[in-house]
């Protein structure tokens, strides 16, 4: 992306970002609240409109509706979750395969489910009796139900007991390496997004103010330890 810029209303939030991500690259943002984080990613899945420059092998995808940039390949897993309470477990991750041809929607759900068995074994349940760990594993495999190349992660282990996110993230990991799919992750917990994500960017008032091989951010470096808070 070049020069992205982006905002609600006249308040401008995103100042220029420019950044290249490799195709299979998993890349944490960090950042103080408030620094854009989560607009950055409402931009590159059009809930927001951006300006400048965003391409996804090669097509731009600034300015297109969020549902044409999902067709593209862009998943979204906004924080929150945004599961369907009464719907079951099963009929969520089915909505997440709308844009997929009906013919590859069963595979792609048994490929999902090989990677969370729990929601295998909760597949005939509301999404509303799940755990908040296994909702966030809901939210996840219902993105990865449209096969993105791109999938967008805010702040996944909000609220989430640190072995959960931790299975969490193997997962994350997991498919990152065995299906290529290239994730940005918006994560608050600097520590455990440096320990799975390749590469790192910090965010402040709508900039980038560092970015480099997560290896080389580890929190406790003197030039990041400002950005990325104390140690958990
Ligand atoms: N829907 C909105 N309408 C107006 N302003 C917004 C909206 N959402 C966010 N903002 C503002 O945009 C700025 C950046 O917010 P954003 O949520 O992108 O930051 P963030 O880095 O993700 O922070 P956090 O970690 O708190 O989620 C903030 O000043 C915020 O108040």
């Amino acid at each position: 992306m070049g020069g992205l810029r982006a905002g609600y209303g006249p308040a401008r939030v995103l100042h220029g970002i420019d950044l290249a991500v490799r195709e299979g690259e998993m890349v944490a943002v960090l950042g103080p609240n408030g620094a854009g984080k989560t607009t950055l990613l409402r931009a590159l899945s059009g809930m927001v409109r951006g300006r400048g420059s965003a391409r996804l092998r090669g097509t731009e995808i600034l300015g297109r509706a969020p549902e044409e940039i999902a067709r593209l390949g862009v998943a979204h897993v906004p924080e929150g979750r945004g599961t369907f309470a009464p719907l079951t477990v099963e009929e969520n991750l089915r909505i997440g395969a709308h844009l997929l041809p009906r013919s590859h929607v069963a595979g792609q759900l048994r490929r999902v489910l090989s990677r969370f068995p729990v929601l295998q074994a909760h597949l005939s349940q509301p999404a509303g009796s799940l755990s908040g760990g296994e909702q966030q594993m809901l939210a996840v495999g219902r993105a990865l139900m449209s096969r993105p190349r791109l999938l967008l992660l805010d702040e996944p282990s909000r609220g989430l007991a640190p072995l959960t996110t931790r299975r969490l993230f193997d997962v994350l990991r997991a498919v990152n390496l065995h299906e290529g799919v290239t994730m940005i992750v918006v994560e608050q917990n600097a520590q455990l997004a440096l320990e799975f994500a390749g590469r790192a960017l910090v965010m402040e008032s709508g900039r980038l103010v560092l970015a480099g091989e997560a290896g080389r951010l580890r929190p406790g470096r003197r030039v990041t330890s400002a950005y990325l808070g104390p140690r958990r």
